[in-house]
C-alpha cells in the first residue's frame, strides 16, 4: 500500500533520515519504536506530506505521493499529530464531523452519510457522553480520542499515529488499541502509530520498525523484532521477555 524508497531527509548539516527503505502492507497494524530523537515522527511526516518527501520517495499504491492533489491525499491517508490545538470552541460532535471535509460538496454541506459516519464512530469510542461538550472541556486523554474519531471519520485506507496513547490511562490506552485493532479488521485498514510503550506496541501491532538515529535497524513480524538482541542495545537497556500463554510481556528490566 505504502511504500518508501530511499528516503533521506536533512536539515543543516543533520541527517535526520538516511535511506529508509519500507513497504506497509493493507490490513495490518505497524508500530514504529525507538528511542527519542531516532526520527519517528519525522518519518511520519513524510509520509502524512507535512514534510514534503523528495519526488519518488513514497509511494501510495505506487503513485508518487507528491504527485497526488491534497483533497485526493486526504481520502487516502489520515493522522493525528501528537499535539493538537484544543483552544477552538467545537463540540465534539462537530470536530468528528470536521474528518468527513474531503468528501463534503461545494457548499460544504453533509449528507446522512455523513452524519451516519460521524454518529458510528461516537459509539465506536465510546465518545457518547460528551458528543455535546465543548473540546476545550475535554482532559487531554479524552480530547486525544476525539482526534483520533476525526481522523477515523475520513475513512481512509491509511492511518497515521504520533503516540495516540502517550495521554490515556492503562485502561484507556488498552481499549482504544483493540478498538483499532477491531476497526483495522472491519475495514481493512492499514495503521502505523509511533508508541513509546514497547510492551503494548508488541501486544497490538502486527510489524514493528525499530529506528535508531534516522535509520531502520529492525523491521518485521513483532515475533522477529521481539527475539533481536538489537532492541536491547537501540534502547541501552535490558529488556524482559515474559511468556504467560497466549501473551508474551516485554518490560525493562531494574536492576
Ligand atoms: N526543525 C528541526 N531542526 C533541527 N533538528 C530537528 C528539527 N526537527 C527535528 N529535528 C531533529 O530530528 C531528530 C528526529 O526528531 P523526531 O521528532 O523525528 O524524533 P522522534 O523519534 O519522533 O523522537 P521522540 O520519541 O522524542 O518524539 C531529533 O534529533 C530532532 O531534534
Amino acid at each position: 500500500m505504502i511504500r518508501v524508497e530511499h528516503l533521506h531527509y536533512t536539515i543543516g548539516e543533520k541527517q535526520i533520515l538516511k535511506d529508509i527503505n519500507l513497504q506497509f502492507e493493507k490490513n495490518k497494524i505497524y508500530g514504529m519504536i525507538g528511542p527519542n530523537g531516532a526520527g519517528k515522527s519525522t518519518l511520519l511526516k513524510h509520509i502524512m506530506r507535512i514534510i514534503e518527501p523528495a519526488k519518488q520517495t513514497i509511494f501510495f499504491e505506487g503513485q508518487d505521493v507528491i504527485k497526488i492533489r491534497t483533497k485526493d491525499y486526504a481520502k487516502k491517508c489520515s493522522f493525528v499529530f501528537q499535539e493538537n490545538a484544543r483552544d477552538v470552541d467545537f463540540t465534539v460532535e462537530e470536530m468528528i464531523a470536521m474528518g468527513r471535509y474531503p468528501y463534503l460538496d461545494l457548499l460544504g454541506s453533509q449528507n446522512k452519510e455523513d452524519q451516519n459516519i460521524v454518529e458510528q464512530i461516537i459509539e465506536e469510542l465510546s465518545l457518547c457522553p460528551f458528543k455535546e461538550r465543548s473540546i476545550m472541556s475535554l482532559s487531554g486523554g479524552e480530547a486525544q480520542k476525539v482526534f483520533i474519531g476525526r481522523a477515523l471519520a475520513q475513512k481512509t485506507p491509511l492511518l497515521l499515529l504520533d503516540e495516540p496513547i502517550s495521554m490515556l490511562d492503562v485502561h484507556n490506552s488498552i481499549e482504544l488499541l483493540s478498538r483499532l485493532q477491531a476497526i483495522k479488521e472491519k475495514y481493512g485498514l492499514t495503521v502505523i502509530m509511533v508508541l513509546h510503550d514497547l510492551n503494548l506496541a508488541f501486544q497490538y501491532c502486527d510489524h514493528i520498525v525499530l529506528l535508531e538515529k534516522g535509520e531502520v535497524v529492525l523491521a518485521g513480524e513483532k515475533e522477529k523484532v521481539l527475539k533481536s538482541e538489537k532492541l536491547h542495545d537501540v534502547y541501552k537497556h535490558k529488556l524482559k521477555i515474559i511468556e504467560d500463554f497466549p501473551h508474551t510481556y516485554i518490560v525493562p528490566k531494574i536492576d
